[in-house]
Order: C-alpha cells, then structure tokens, then sequence
C-alpha cells in the first residue's frame, strides 16, 4: 500500500539517537593509546580501597557491552558513562601519576571529538 509507515530503525534514519556517533566515539576511545588502564574494569580485589572510594566503577569494555545490549538511550546516556570513567580516575589516582596522566589526556580527546562530531 502506498503511503504504509515503515517501522522506524536507526539504519533508516541518519544516526537516530546518536548511537552510530556513540559507536565511532568508542571505537576511538579503545584504539586511543591513553586508553590502557581503561580497557577493562579495575580489579578491586587487587586494588586496595578501589572498591569503597568509587561507587560506581566504569570502563571501556563494560561501555562496549551495553551499547552492544542497546542500554544507551542516547548519546547523553552514553556520554554520562565515559564522563564516569574520567571522574573515577581523578578520585582515585593523582593528577602527577601514570594513570591519572593518561585520564586527563583521554578526557580531553573524548571532549575534544564529540564537540566535533556534535557540530
Ligand atoms: C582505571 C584505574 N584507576 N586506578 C587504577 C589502578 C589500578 N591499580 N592501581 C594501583 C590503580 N591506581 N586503574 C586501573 C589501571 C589498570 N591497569 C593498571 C595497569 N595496567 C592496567
């Protein structure tokens, strides 16, 4: 019938909800060479404190598998995550320090791309 509404996917429609800007972003992130103590998720058995100091843990490759269960709404759900992902470090690791070095650096990267994609 012409005219019938198509069912609406994001293939259809140019980045619906910003999820293929979310997956390139995190592509970039992973690949980015600051991004080692972000991979995966800190060992808080192996770290002592980690566990009670940061309340809500993040990184890249727990980021990877929601947006994979499609858990992000959009790309502000999914820049709340990796913002937490800075936060973490800078509670947790001094500014003059490898790691804390590293999340400043990705920070300002990931700051840096989504403004430009976002224009
Ligand atoms: C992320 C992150 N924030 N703090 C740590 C960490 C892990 N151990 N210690 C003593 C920290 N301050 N991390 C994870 C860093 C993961 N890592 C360390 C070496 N290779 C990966």
């Amino acid at each position: 019938v012409s005219g019938a509404k198509k069912a609406k996917t994001d293939k259809d429609d140019n980045n619906t909800n910003g999820l293929a800007t979310c997956r390139m972003l995190l592509a970039e992130l992973e690949a980015h060479q600051d991004a080692w103590p972000f991979l995966t998720p800190v060992n808080h058995k192996a770290v002592p404190g980690y566990r009670k100091v940061i309340k809500k843990p993040m990184d890249f490759s727990t980021i990877r598998e929601k947006l994979t269960n499609n858990q992000y709404l959009n790309l502000e759900t999914f820049i709340v995550d990796v913002n937490l992902v800075f936060e973490n470090c800078e509670r947790f690791n001094e500014d003059d320090s490898e790691i804390g070095r590293a999340g400043h650096r990705m920070r300002s990267f990931f700051d840096k791309r989504w403004t430009e994609l976002l224009k």
